[in-house]
């Protein structure tokens, strides 16, 4: 029988040590964290998870200041919002949801977020301090998702790990971070053939495809973990709607341990999101000379690894 990775519960764990940093800051005479959301057009989702995201920030209590701006938003005018939180002293993390509207370059606007203030660890310079191994900001999903992996699993040294997605918010830096922790590691995607091949050697499966039950339970080692990223909404026969993950959980018993959709990766990115802004508050209002290096060991994943390796 599979261990049910709880990530909530691993979650609210994050969330109680974020909330105690904050409490130490304001001790320490410091502001409360400030994190500036910026929210583009109507999109159903994107409303949801940012109306989660400002609920989260007041329970930690991080102070938000949310930005909605409508569909239509030329690029110059976010670009210009942008600038001036960069500039604003109170604002210590800016996030931009995605995905934005067709007529704004996503790109170019998240290089716009000054890397000290990129919260989401999406800004180039985050992902070649990522890549290179020194730190800078990790994006919450990957985090998340590392922190999830760890506390079944602690030691990653040698193990087979594959990633099924090589997009940069997910596939590429949760790939990047396993192999920091030693384990050889398989990028994935829908062009890849033989996948269930290469699943079935696996000590880890990350499935990030955004395809509905892609892994089977045929394809999965028993003993191996899995981590489920994959959201996509089912509406059912009796007009209800339900999620359903990358992952066929009901075929993966044999597994030692995976993570549940929903209830699993989501929350993680959310409690991330809140341990990064922290931390970006107090490079930030502490001056580290290169925050790079600050945020090496961000945040200390071992406090969240139970120390009880899966069977494998
Ligand atoms: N700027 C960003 N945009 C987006 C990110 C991101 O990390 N930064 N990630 C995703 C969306 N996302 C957060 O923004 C997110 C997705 C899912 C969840 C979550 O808690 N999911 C629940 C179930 C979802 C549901 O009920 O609808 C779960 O898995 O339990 C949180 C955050 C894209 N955009």
């Amino acid at each position: 029988m599979a261990q049910i990775i709880d990530g909530r519960a691993i979650a609210r764990q994050l969330d109680e040590r974020t909330t105690a940093e904050v409490d130490a800051m304001l001790a320490a005479g410091h502001p409360a964290p400030g994190l500036a959301v910026v929210l583009v057009g109507e999109d159903g989702a994107s409303q949801v998870y940012v109306r989660r995201k400002i609920k989260a920030c007041e329970k930690v209590g991080i102070r938000s200041m949310e930005h909605r701006l409508p569909a239509g938003t030329p690029q110059a005018d976010l670009c210009a919002l942008i600038k001036r939180l960069n500039n604003d002293d109170s604002v210590h993390g800016i996030l931009v949801q995605v995905p934005l509207p067709e007529q704004i370059d996503t790109r170019a606007v998240l290089r716009s977020i000054s890397p000290d203030k990129d919260v989401d660890g999406f800004h180039p310079v985050n992902v070649g301090r990522l890549t290179t191994g020194v730190g800078g900001i990790v994006p919450c999903t990957p985090l998340g998702i590392m922190l999830l992996i760890e506390s079944v699993l602690p030691d990653l040294k040698g193990k087979d790990a594959v990633v099924i997605g090589k997009s940069n918010i997910v596939g590429k830096p949760v790939a990047n971070l396993l192999l920091d922790e030693e384990a050889t590691v398989t990028v994935a995607h829908i062009y890849t053939e033989n996948l269930s091949d290469i699943c079935r050697k696996a000590d880890v499966i990350v499935a990030a495809a955004g395809a509905p039950e892609l892994v089977r339970g045929w394809w999965v080692k028993p003993g191996a973990v899995l981590i489920d990223v994959g959201i996509t909404r089912k509406l059912g026969e009796d007009g209800k709607e339900t999620l359903v993950g990358d992952i066929a959980f009901n075929e993966v018993q044999h597994a030692a341990a995976v993570t549940p959709v929903p209830g699993g990766v989501g929350p993680m990115t959310i409690a991330c999101l809140l341990s990064n802004t922290v931390k970006a508050a107090r490079n930030l209002l502490e001056g580290a000379d290169d925050p790079g290096d600050d945020y090496a060991d961000a945040p200390d994943r071992s406090m969240y690894a139970k120390g009880q390796p899966a069977e494998a």
